[in-house]
């Protein structure tokens, strides 16, 4: 039997069952994985193939929180098939993004929970010509909203003569967060880890690709992520597939969450890379007759002529667009957390409450 504390089930999430609901057989379970509506998750009785109980989640229904990766979730339990999963229990921290498959139609975009009650936030930048302290901050924004503690890991340390120096400007914007530089390659730093590698405790990594994050697990797995992570299995037509955990435990007990939309929270670079990759789009709105020109039937739009001469193409100006939407999202959030961090014994409550609202001010 699996004692589900050793997957951080404790008190507060404890607390929330009811006496019912216990008399009913319904016991706790840790979802690690989710795949469209298919979802895998751990319980005392191990892992196994999990979905959702339907008059409990679908439409006007109790309840309209889905699980996400490292929700922790009440089940039926199901010896022969499928554990039925009844609710969702309330999260003590978590990432969202905008539902990617709603993203066109902004206002009634929904958030999309991409992990789930975490303790630790483990912000990633490497020591390279691509360090950057205004992405760092937006990082650290969004850990603390997330209810999580960042701790920022510079990275790849042994390719940087000046670490010292990049720890103190980190440390200028982020006094109440830990900053250590490390390197996966030459193991410096790498002990000071430790306080944070605690059996029971989960990990999220925030960071852009190739920051090293997949070298770090595989030094603090010691072997292969790719042998801890892996889960065969076979499907309907009893071909063997291979998917990945997406919550997973390593030797000495910590707990990882790794998930696609962890990943892309990590290249949503909101001002730096829009002006970057978009600075044609950016010069052309400047050229407009009004300097709030919406770019739809305005007279002397630039954005417009362009895509009536073709000198932009429309799938370009689209995507721009969409862009543009997602990183005003984002930013809404980002400049809420400034605000609150400024003062820390705000951030401080908004860390023991994620529920608040960036919207809801
Ligand atoms: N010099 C040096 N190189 C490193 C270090 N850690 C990782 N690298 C190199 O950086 C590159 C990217 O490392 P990964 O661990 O794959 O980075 P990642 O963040 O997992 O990248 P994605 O899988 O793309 O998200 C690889 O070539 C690594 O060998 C380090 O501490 N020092
Ligand atoms: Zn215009």
């Amino acid at each position: 039997m699996i004692n589900l504390k050793e997957y951080g089930f404790y008190d507060y999430f404890e607390k929330q069952i009811n006496s019912e609901e216990k008399e009913e057989g319904i016991i706790p379970a840790r979802v690690v994985s989710v795949q469209k509506e298919s979802y895998k998750i751990v319980s005392e009785y191990g892992e196994n193939n999990a979905k959702l109980k339907g008059s409990n989640f679908y439409q006007d229904s109790k309840y309209q929180i889905y699980p996400a990766v490292g929700d922790f979730v009440l089940i039926k339990p199901n010896s022969m098939g499928d554990d039925i999963i009844y609710r969702v229990l309330n999260r003590q921290s978590y990432f969202s993004r905008l539902n990617p498959t709603l993203r066109n139609n902004i206002a009634s975009a929904s958030e999309q929970i991409v992990a789930a009650n975490f303790d630790y936030v483990f912000i990633m930048a490497s020591l390279n010509h691509d360090f950057n302290i205004r992405r760092l901050e937006r990082y650290l924004a969004a850990a603390w909203q997330s209810g999580g503690t960042p701790v920022v890991l510079l990275t790849k340390a042994d390719l940087c003569n000046n670490y010292e120096d990049m720890v103190y400007q980190v440390k200028e914007i982020a006094p109440a967060v830990e900053v250590l530089a490390i390197s996966a390659l030459t193991g410096l730093g790498m002990e000071d880890l430790n306080r944070f590698l605690k059996p029971c405790k989960t990990l999220v990594f925030l960071g852009s690709s190739g920051i090293g994050k997949s070298s770090l697990v595989n030094a603090l797995a010691k072997e292969q992520l790719m042998k801890v992570n892996i889960i065969r299995e076979e499907d309907s037509k009893g071909h063997h597939t291979t998917t990945y955990r997406q919550l997973f435990k390593l030797e000495n007990g910590v707990l990882i969450i790794d998930t696609p939309g962890m990943r892309e929270l990590g290249m949503w670079d909101v001002e730096v890379g829009l002006g970057e990759t978009f600075s044609d789009i950016e010069e052309l709105t400047n050229q407009c007759r009004f300097h709030d020109c919406s770019h739809k039937a305005e007279p002397g739009c630039a954005v417009k002529e362009a895509l009536e001469n073709g000198t932009l193409t429309t799938e370009r100006w689209k995507s721009y667009e969409k862009l543009l939407k997602e990183s005003k999202y984002s930013a809404k959030k980002a400049d809420f957390m400034k605000r609150m961090s400024k003062n820390n014994k705000n951030a401080m409550k908004l860390q023991h409450n994620p529920k608040i609202k960036y919207d809801g001010e």
